[in-house]
């Protein structure tokens, strides 16, 4: 491949490390997202082998529910990736917009998710990152997870983890820097659930040090708005002991998946 391959369309989005497109490949005017990155940048945060592992990762993923890497390849200048494109964005953008989503639309998000957790965990990835952020959504509401750059092939010893952006996702057990496994995506999920149905995160605080403390005290408060079938789900997801938390096997056999899929 080589940039002339693609027609240039509209700026999707600014990455951590790059600039998104919308592109057409010319010969089979394939759709997908065009991400370039530059060489110097990669090399400036010395993230070159998280870079590596992320491609590996996201390359060997095959499921409806996790965006694919179709390919890549490189010139003098970046490094560019060949992503499928996801028609509606960034459910992060979207929920903004909306404020909050209705326990329908949200459970069969949150049904979508795990599907795509359990596949990944079945391969011994642990996802990591699991945040509006790096969700995409697709026509019908279909869910695409995104941006592997935190995944890890399990089982994760402890290790002193530089965690960079939102506290709000962590489990106890990473704020505590205890060994942590599949079971922090579950964690995550139960915060993914909790922000899409109340639209802010459940142990949010201006101050982190309030927001680490309520994590570890799962000082969690579920508005009287939210369903009892939905509380309870959450409740299930948002426990202290890792090996306490629903399944996610078991959470697609939840009520409040069952009842709202429809
Ligand atoms: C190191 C390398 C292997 C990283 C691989 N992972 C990523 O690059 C993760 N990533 C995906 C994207 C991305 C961002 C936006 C889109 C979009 C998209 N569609 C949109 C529609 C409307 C408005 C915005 C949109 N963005 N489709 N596919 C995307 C893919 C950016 N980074």
């Amino acid at each position: 491949w080589k940039p002339s391959d693609f027609e240039l369309g509209k700026r999707l989005g600014k990455g951590k490390f790059g600039r998104v497109y919308c592109v057409r490949e010319k010969k089979s005017g394939f759709i997908c997202a065009l991400k370039v990155m530059s060489k110097d940048e990669i090399l400036l945060y010395k993230v070159e082998k998280q870079f590596v592992r992320e491609i590996e990762i996201q390359a060997s993923l095959r499921h409806p529910n996790c965006l694919r890497l179709y390919g890549w390849f490189y010139d003098d200048k970046n490094v560019y990736l060949i992503l499928e494109y996801a028609a509606y964005g960034e459910l992060y953008k979207m929920l903004k917009k909306r404020k909050r989503f209705d326990e329908v639309t949200t459970s069969y998000y949150i049904f979508q998710v795990a599907a795509a957790l359990e596949y990944m965990h079945n391969k011994h990835i642990i996802h990591r990152d699991l945040k509006p952020e790096n969700i995409l959504v697709h026509f019908h509401n279909q869910i695409k997870l995104s941006d592997f750059g935190w995944s890890v092939y399990a089982p994760q010893n402890t290790r002193r983890n530089t965690m960079c952006g939102t506290l709000d996702y962590l489990p106890p057990e990473m704020v505590e820097s205890k060994s942590h496994d599949e079971t922090v995506d579950v964690w995550a999920l139960g915060v993914l659930m909790y922000e899409l149905l109340v639209g802010r995160p459940p142990f949010e605080d201006e101050n982190s040090g309030v927001t680490y403390r309520r994590i570890v005290k799962v000082d969690l408060r579920i508005p009287t708005f939210i369903s009892s079938e939905a509380a309870d789900l959450i409740k299930k997801l948002l426990r202290y002991e890792p090996k306490k938390r629903i399944s996610l096997h078991n959470l697609q056999r939840h009520p409040w998946i069952i009842k709202n899929r429809g």
